[in-house]
This record gives structure tokens, sequence and C-alpha cells, in this order.
């Protein structure tokens, strides 16, 4: 019994020793099937080994979106690593919604949540525009008011985004779409009403899920997202307090002051920085 309990406790140490590999390096990756995956992936592998103080972060805050899922693949890395798993499986990872939580899971990650961790050492999340000043339009993938709570209980927000994402000068440049704003459902059309008189809106769509789903997109918190277009944005702070002020709006995708840092990746796998 005792010999049995010895040799699986040998094998699964030997498994778990066959399945560590070190890091891969950024410089010899891998293809993926476009350029702009590619760009993500650098962004995001450069972000996490400049960013995490592997031996002193503890709580990691992994945001949503389709970048994203490389912060979740290079943190598993370190799991792996023979160097790091010591620390990385010490690793709490907060998630922003329910596809990074997925995302934790399936990189064998710890998952924690903002309930139980409510400070967090380091955020890493997309982004949908980035401006001159580090401020953000988030939402695109409506999972928006999750990442604010946790990027603003973060010490540490670094914004891990592919090139398209740097604006030139004001929001509303690049990401034509219109801001997301999470509402409460029975008040859209209130609201509606309200950015187009109100906040003189050049337009404001309830988001629908088609094709996915007939009617509109419910977040995960069980509400609805307006997308509202105000054209480029001079001062996003002052438009994010007016649209935060209407009865019914629980959270704006614009991020205010959050973001301490911003990885651009390129199609030719150089990453841009914007501090
Ligand atoms: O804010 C988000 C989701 O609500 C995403 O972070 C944002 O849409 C960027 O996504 P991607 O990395 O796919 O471009």
């Amino acid at each position: 019994m005792f010999r049995n309990l010895k040799s699986l406790v040998h094998t699964s140490v030997r498994r778990f020793a066959a399945k560590m590999t070190s890091i891969p390096d950024v410089k010899n990756l891998p293809t993926l099937h476009s350029t702009l995956e590619e760009a993500k992936r650098v962004a995001a592998y450069r972000a996490v080994d400049e960013n995490l103080d592997y031996a002193n972060h503890r709580v990691i805050g992994v945001g949503s979106g389709s970048t994203v899922i490389y912060v979740a693949e290079r943190l598993g890395q370190y799991l792996l690593d023979p160097q790091f798993s010591i620390y990385a499986s010490q690793f709490i990872c907060i998630p922003t919604g329910f596809q990074s939580k997925e995302l934790i899971l399936t990189n064998g990650l710890r998952l924690g949540s903002v309930e139980q961790y409510p400070v967090i050492d380091i955020v890493f999340d997309g982004a949908d525009e980035v401006d001159v000043n580090l401020q953000l339009i988030k939402g695109g993938g409506g999972c928006l008011f999750q990442e604010k709570l946790v990027s603003t209980s973060a010490s540490k927000f670094v914004v891990v985004a592919d090139y398209r994402k740097r604006s030139p000068k004001y929001l509303g440049t690049n990401w034509v779409k219109g801001v997301p704003i999470e509402v409460v459902p029975t008040s859209y059309i209130r609201v509606l009403n309200d950015l187009k008189t109100k906040l003189k809106c050049k337009n404001a769509v309830l988001r629908q899920g088609a094709p996915a789903k007939a009617g509109p997109v419910v977040t995960d918190n069980c509400n609805f997202i307006i997308d509202a277009h105000f054209g480029e944005i001079e001062h996003p702070e002052k438009l994010h307090q007016d649209i935060k002020m209407l009865v019914g709006v629980v959270e704006t995708g614009l991020f205010i002051d959050n973001a301490s840092k911003a990885y651009f990746g390129n199609p030719d796998g150089s990453v841009e920085m914007l501090v």
C-alpha cells in the first residue's frame, strides 16, 4: 500500500517534470496565422516579461479580449519553467469576466476573485484605443465594468495592444464604434435619449448580439451595452463624468488616469511602449 502510494507520487512528479519547459524566447517564436496575431502576442509577452515582478507579485489581474489570450499563455509558460514555477505556482489570477476566467483555468493558473483579493499587484488588459496621454476606450468586448473594477484595484495597469489601437491624438479617432457604456436594462431607452439630448452624442445604439444572439448583448453582470459616438474626444475625463451622471449608467468605457503604460505590437515583431 505504502509502496503503491510512493510510486504514484513518483509517477506524478515525473509526469509534471516531463511537461516542464523553458519560457520561449520572444525573439524566436513560432509563426502564427497572421502578422496581426503575432503583433498581439509579442506585445503581451513583452509586457509580462518586463513588468511582472515574479518574485513579489502575487495577485495578478487578467483582462479580456483577443490580446490578453497571450498574457494568460505567457503566465502559463512561467508556471511550466522550472526556474519560475516555484513563484508562478503562487500567482493568484483575478479575471475580468467569463472569458478571462476560462483563460486563467486553461493555462493552469490559480483563480481568485476581486472579492477575495481587493488589492491587486498588477493587471494586464487590452484596449480599443489608447490616446497620447494613456487615456483609454475599453469595452469592445463588453467587459468594461469588471475590467474597470479590477484595473482600478491594481497598483499597476499595463495595456497590451496591437498597433491599430494607438491613437494619433484623441480618443474616437481610431475606434469609431463609440464609447461603450454599461447600463441597467430597464434604463436603456432613457439613457439613449439622454445621451442624444443632454450630451449631444452624434449617435447611440444598443449593442446587438446578432448573429450569435437575437436581441441585445447581455453583459456578465446581466446589463446592456450602449455604444455612443461622440467623434474625437478632446476631454475624455469630462465626458466620462457627464455620462456617469446619467440615471441608469453603471460604468463607461473611458478609463481615465488608470493605465501605467501601454505596449503596442507591430506586424514586423517590434514593440512600442507608451508611458
Ligand atoms: O475592453 C475589452 C473588452 O471589454 C478588450 O480589452 C478590448 O476590446 C481589446 O480587445 P482586443 O485585445 O481583442 O483587441
